[in-house]
């Protein structure tokens, strides 16, 4: 799947499910219950040791339309080149790393950089980030979103940080192009309530569509 496709995928979805999984088995169980929920495109952090090993094999049980695997937390151009060696169709990074975005421009993998200010902001386009990464996204809220997107109407922002289901039609209406959720979506794995997953998978769409109809 070429870059553009998986970045409209991922945009036409409008959420990208931070994963913080500990084993292969449980980003497995994880990802099958955002799929049933409707949700199409994953994101499994380096935090998790051994991470390229869970995006290999969640790569391989999957097929490419099935799921669109990211990697998150990648730092290092060396992460991110290993990630996409593993499958990773797209690479997400707590801030901007010229590095990355380099790697990720050769290969013709999309990469979303962090940034926090209107100057990190800029400086991930000029850069040649796809996607910038508002984190973290509890402490601004949509109205920062709403604020950027005067001076820069451009910038292709994707929050992450504090986003669940009551407030992502904020985040929306505010003219974000996604968000990433982690901690609200995926908190039923740690109880192996896999099926509360789904639900809030499911809610989170369904409250995407509600902001995206509102906002025609
Ligand atoms: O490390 C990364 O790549 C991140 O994306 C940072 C956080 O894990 C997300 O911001 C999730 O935050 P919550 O949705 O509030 O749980």
């Amino acid at each position: 799947m070429g870059k553009q496709q998986v970045l409209e995928r991922i945009c036409e979805s409008g959420l990208v499910a931070v994963v913080r999984a500990e084993t292969g088995d449980q980003a497995k169980r994880i990802a099958e219950a955002c799929l049933a929920g409707g949700l199409q495109a994953i994101e499994v952090t380096y935090t998790v040791p051994g991470a390229h090993h869970i995006i290999e094999e969640l790569a391989k049980a999957y097929s490419a339309e099935e799921l669109i695997i990211g990697a998150g937390t990648v730092l290092d151009p060396e992460t991110a080149r290993i990630s996409v060696l593993s499958g990773a169709q797209y690479i997400v990074s707590p801030c901007l790393n010229a590095e990355t975005v380099r790697l990720g421009n050769r290969y013709q993998v999309p990469v979303m950089a962090g940034a926090m200010t209107i100057k990190e902001i800029v400086e991930c386009m000029e850069a040649g980030a796809d996607v910038i990464k508002l984190f973290p996204g509890e402490l601004f809220g949509p109205a920062m979103v709403k604020a950027v997107k005067g001076p820069l109407p451009q910038a292709p922002i994707m929050p992450t940080g504090g986003v669940n289901a009551g407030n992502v039609q904020d985040w929306i209406k505010a003219g974000c192009v996604a968000v990433g959720a982690g901690g609200s979506l995926t908190a039923g794995a740690k109880t192996g309530d896999y099926a509360a997953i789904t639900a809030t998978a499911r809610q989170f769409l369904a409250e995407i569509a509600k902001a995206r109809l509102a906002g025609r």
